[in-house]
Order: C-alpha cells, then structure tokens, then sequence
C-alpha cells in the first residue's frame, strides 16, 4: 500500500458493502465530497529552491500541545464497524504517530478506554436539545482527560446520505453502540439528537463551561468564523463534514483563506475534507492553516489493517509531506507561506 489510494481499495475489498458505503458516502449528489479533492488538484505550488533543506521539522504545537506533524485525526463515527476494537485501534496508532485523535460522540468505545492508549485526546461534540446532560458529556470528557472540545456546527440536522437511504442503514448493528452516549455502564445509550434551534449563545454557553479550549467545527463562511472567536471559540477548523451536510457546499480548501483572515491570527484555523497527499497538507498549511485533519483515510486504514492501517496512513502522509516539504525549500512548518501557492492560476 503506497498511497492512501491503495489503503482505500483495501478497506473497499474487507468492508461490508453497506458500511462501506456509510463511510465513504456523502450528501446528495456527493457534489461536495468531490469538490474537496478536486480543489486540491485545482491549486499549484511554486517551490523555493537551494534554501539548504537538510534538516527538517514537521513539528507543530497547536493549543498547548506538541504534535509530530500538523495532521491529526478528525472524529469519525462507529469504528467498530470497520474494526473489533475500533477506536482504541485508531488511538494506539494516533499515540503512536504522536498525533492528536478526535474522538466523535458517536464512537464505539467509550472516552476512558479510548484515553488509557495514552493519546492526546480531544471530544467532538454535538451539543444535544438536553443542555443538562450536554454538561455531563463534558464532564466526563474533562475528567478522561481531554485536551480540547470540538463543538461540531454543521449538524442542525442531519445530511441525507443517499447511499445509506437506499441501503437502508440507520442504525448500529446489534452489539455495537455509542458508548458515551450511556448515563450508566450497562444502561441504554439515549440517542443523538440534531438540535435545529441552536444558536451563538450556545456555543458560548459551552466555552463558558469549561476550562477546556472550545473549537468549533464546521465552518466556512468567514462571518462565522469571525463569530466564533466573538463567542469564545479557542480554535476554528473549516469543514464541510466531508461533504456528509450540505450537499453543493464550497469546498474547504477554497474557503481557507477567507477564514484566515477572518480570523486574524486570534486563534488556530485547522482544515479537514479532502486531504489525501502531502502535497496537500502543504497547500492547506501554505494558505493558513495550522494542522490538517483526516476523516475516512483513518476508516480505510482501520479497515484495512487495524492499528498497523492507520500507523501506515499517518506514516505515509508524514513521508509525503517531509519529502514535499523539502522540494518547496521549507525546512519547518512555519516556513510555508501563501508565496508557495499559485494563487492566481487555481481558480480556472
Ligand atoms: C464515516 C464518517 C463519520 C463521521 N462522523 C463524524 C462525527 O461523528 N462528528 C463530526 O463532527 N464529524 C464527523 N465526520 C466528518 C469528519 O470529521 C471530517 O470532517 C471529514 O471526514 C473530513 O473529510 P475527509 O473524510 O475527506 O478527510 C464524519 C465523516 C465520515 C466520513
Ligand atoms: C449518527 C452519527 C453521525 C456521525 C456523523 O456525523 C456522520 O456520519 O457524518
């Protein structure tokens, strides 16, 4: 498996047909899960050269915490379908990396077991009609050990996915659940429930209720991402949900740079949806970004190979990008810049 192409065409041939399509799949047309790779085939880099590239650092450190390269784990639900021990897999190899993992609200290994591997660990949340047990799920988070909350925006419903209508897949198989989601250890885990009413104010309700920095996920208008820093948000990472939301979506790759803006330097700006090449962590840190995150090339590792998968997926990508790195005369993160991206050109 050279590429993360080749992990993909392995998870396909072990996955469950249905739950492959689960992972892979998008909203409607899956016009916006497309438009998030395109957009990086779109943009092109104008390296730097004899700039003396012999000693390299891929390190970054992103809200008070070191990480071995800027491409962490984006939370991704039910990895027990792709995998027996599902997230604590992921974990092992995310710990490994030396990276931080994502752990979604609809995994399928509870926050504790997932953060004994050892991972730097953060929380996505989908802040739930029932503010009171919304309240418990950090706690519980906090008190795992978490790093940092991911408030996931894009969800006031739930996107249709086609694919899963038409497979008529709605829900976990027998024996497998979302394990944080019970209020005691053998009780019934209450179901996720999309929440269409909320607004600022409860994103600012979980900033101020807890210690933990809050990022907020999902956005791609740089209004918003201007008013996330006003309603307390520690972190911003552009994303469409992988094109799973709202199908016709822009892609995350052309929104960046308005975000950045936006956003000023006041907090970290992070990107997911489409990330398949070093190549591409270079163009998204070049235009803004402070780290990367990766949604299904996780599952298709995880499928593919357990733990050993998604060590070979985050090991690929650090190959590509120290190499690509080198080739644009970049001897650290910090020295990519928006002179390396051939602004002009990429919108034909
Ligand atoms: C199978 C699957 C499940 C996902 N589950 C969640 C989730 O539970 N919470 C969330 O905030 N985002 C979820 N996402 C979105 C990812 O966090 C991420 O935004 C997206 O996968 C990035 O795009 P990529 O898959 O092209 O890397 C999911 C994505 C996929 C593919
Ligand atoms: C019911 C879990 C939803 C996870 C999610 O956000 C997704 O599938 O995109």
């Amino acid at each position: 498996m050279l590429t993360l192409s080749d992990v993909h065409d392995a998870a396909e041939r072990r996955l469950d047909p249905v739950h492959y399509d689960f992972f892979a799949g998008g909203a409607g047309e899956e016009r916006t899960v497309a438009a998030n790779t395109e957009a990086f085939d779109r943009y092109r880099l104008v390296p730097r050269v004899l700039r003396g590239v012999g000693r390299r650092g891929l390190d970054v450190e992103l809200l008070g915490q070191a990480l071995s390269m800027p491409v962490l784990v984006s939370p991704t639900a039910f990895h027990r379908l792709a995998h027996p021990d599902g997230e604590v897999a992921t974990a092992r190899a995310a710990a490994a990396a030396r990276t931080v993992m994502i752990l979604s609200m609809a995994a399928t290994r509870t926050v504790e077991d997932v953060a004994a591997t050892g991972v730097r660990l953060w929380f996505q949340l989908f802040v739930q009609p029932d503010r009171a047990f919304t309240e418990r799920l950090v706690r519980r988070a906090e008190k795992a050990g978490c790093g940092a909350l991911v408030v996931t925006v894009d969800a006031p419903l739930f996107g249709r996915r086609d694919r899963d209508v038409r497979n008529g897949f709605d829900d976990l198989p027998a024996g497998l659940a979302c394990e944080n989601l019970r209020e005691a250890p053998t009780g019934p885990p209450r179901p996720i429930t999309w929440d269409p009413e909320l607004t600022w104010a409860d994103l600012a309700w979980v900033c101020g209720l807890t210690p933990l920095p809050v990022l907020v996920k999902g956005i791609l208008h740089p209004d918003d991402a201007h008013l996330a820093v006003e309603h307390g948000a520690g972190g911003i990472i552009v994303s469409n949900h992988g094109g799973r939301q709202l199908d016709g979506a822009t892609a995350t790759l052309d929104a960046l740079t308005d975000v950045v803006d936006a956003v000023a330097g006041r907090v970290p700006v992070l990107l997911d949806g489409g990330v398949r090449r070093g190549t591409d962590v270079v163009t998204a840190l070049a235009l803004g970004a402070t780290a990367v995150g990766i949604g299904r090339p996780v599952v298709w590792g995880l499928a593919a190979d357990g733990t050993a998968g998604v060590r070979h997926v985050l090991e690929l990508l650090r190959g590509e990008l120290d190499r690509a790195m080198a080739l644009c005369g970049a001897d650290r993160v910090a020295a990519l810049g928006p002179d390396l991206v051939d602004i002009g050109r990429c919108h034909r």
